[in-house]
């Protein structure tokens, strides 16, 4: 039997956007593609890894303390050296870095800014579980100059695109501009990624829940009750949900979408020193909420619309509760302590 035919490439369904964009330029698809060629790049290297010297920590310590991986560090430099050719940014950030990224002066700068995780779920890559990029795409504010960083520290919803490249069983796409949100899947043998999930809606309700349980007594008391609530028995109710926890944001995220569901990386008191979690507002929250919320579901700190939220730094951390609508609504009255 003849596989799924090979239809929409990810430059024609961009070209297919901008026809809806009476002001497009081109410059977006120009950048895009760049993102694609650097997504490749790392992919080749993960499948890979165990052969090539990719695995372990570069020795180096990163702006949250964390030890870098080497695929981190080599996602980094991949994505830098080429989106910095691309003529299409006029600075980057990446949570691999301090600072804001320039571009060299001996390149045409353009209007975009963009931010990076390059390689999200670090601790699943030499174990062989799915990992991924994320990105997150703004129009800078200004013409010309410097690029400040008033302009990079911006709400959530002055994004104009963000997605992320999922490397797992098969490697994917997922992106929205504000216009649906689709998924492409990257053929091997033709290494294209082709359009293989267009226009995904989030169920409005789930049946999965994802959370590292094992930070449980560092919790505050409304996500213990929330988490206790969701695994009590209730048929009526569609409870217990099941447990899911890859450890990848990336990863847990692409499971809800697609089947619903809820994932959590709460505030807790394990680490005195990240009292707001671990996950971060720019270059992680900001993006999959926007995916989230593009595909019918929600995303909030547990009060607060991630979207919403005003950045204080570039390496903000912030509690982030991601997934389907009614699941999102109803932590949030467990937060709020409102729930029965
Ligand atoms: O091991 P923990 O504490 O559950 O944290 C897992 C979370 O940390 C992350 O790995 C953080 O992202 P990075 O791998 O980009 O640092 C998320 O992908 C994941 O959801
Ligand atoms: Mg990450
Ligand atoms: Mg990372």
């Amino acid at each position: 039997m003849q596989g799924k035919k090979v239809g929409v490439t990810v430059t024609e369904h961009l070209l297919r956007q901008q026809r809806l964009t009476p002001q497009a330029t081109g410059a977006f698809t120009l950048l895009f593609n760049e993102l694609v060629v650097a997504a490749k790049l790392i992919n080749r290297e993960l499948n890979k890894a165990g052969l090539n010297d990719i695995y372990g920590f570069t020795g180096d310590i990163n702006v949250y303390g964390e030890q870098v991986q080497k695929l981190d560090d080599y996602a980094h430099r991949v994505l830098v050296r080429r989106l910095s050719q691309s003529e299409q940014l006029c600075a980057m950030a990446s949570e691999e870095d301090a600072d804001i990224i320039e571009i060299p002066s001996t390149v045409p700068h353009g209007p975009y800014i963009l931010l990076m995780d390059p390689l999200d779920g670090s601790s699943n890559i030499d174990v062989n579980v799915s990992v991924g990029t994320i990105f997150s795409i703004r129009r800078r504010l200004h013409e010309g100059g410097p690029v400040t960083l008033e302009e990079v520290l911006r709400k959530g919803t002055e994004q104009v695109a963000a997605g992320y490249f999922i490397y797992g069983s098969s490697t994917m796409l997922v992106y929205t501009t504000g216009q649906g949100v689709h998924g492409f899947t990257l053929h091997p043998a033709l290494g294209e990624f082709f359009l293989s999930h267009e226009n995904i809606r989030m169920p409005k309700r789930g049946k999965i829940f994802s959370i590292n349980e094992g930070n449980y007594n560092y919790w505050d008391e409304g996500v213990r009750r929330y988490v206790d609530y969701l695994k009590t028995p209730d048929v009526s109710k569609g409870r217990p949900y099941t447990s899911r926890y890859i450890g990848s944001l990336v990863s847990d995220f692409h499971r809800n979408l697609l089947k619903g569901g809820i994932f959590m990386y709460p505030a807790d008191r394990k680490d005195p020193k990240k009292p707001s979690g671990k996950l971060r507002l720019m270059f992680e929250a900001a993006p999959m909420a926007m995916v989230a919320e593009q595909a019918g579901g929600a995303a909030t700190d547990g009060v607060r619309r991630i979207l919403d939220i005003e950045p204080q730094t570039l390496h903000d951390r912030v509690p982030l509760f991601v997934g389907s609508q009614e699941d999102v609504d109803e932590a949030g009255r467990f937060l709020r302590g409102e729930a029965p």
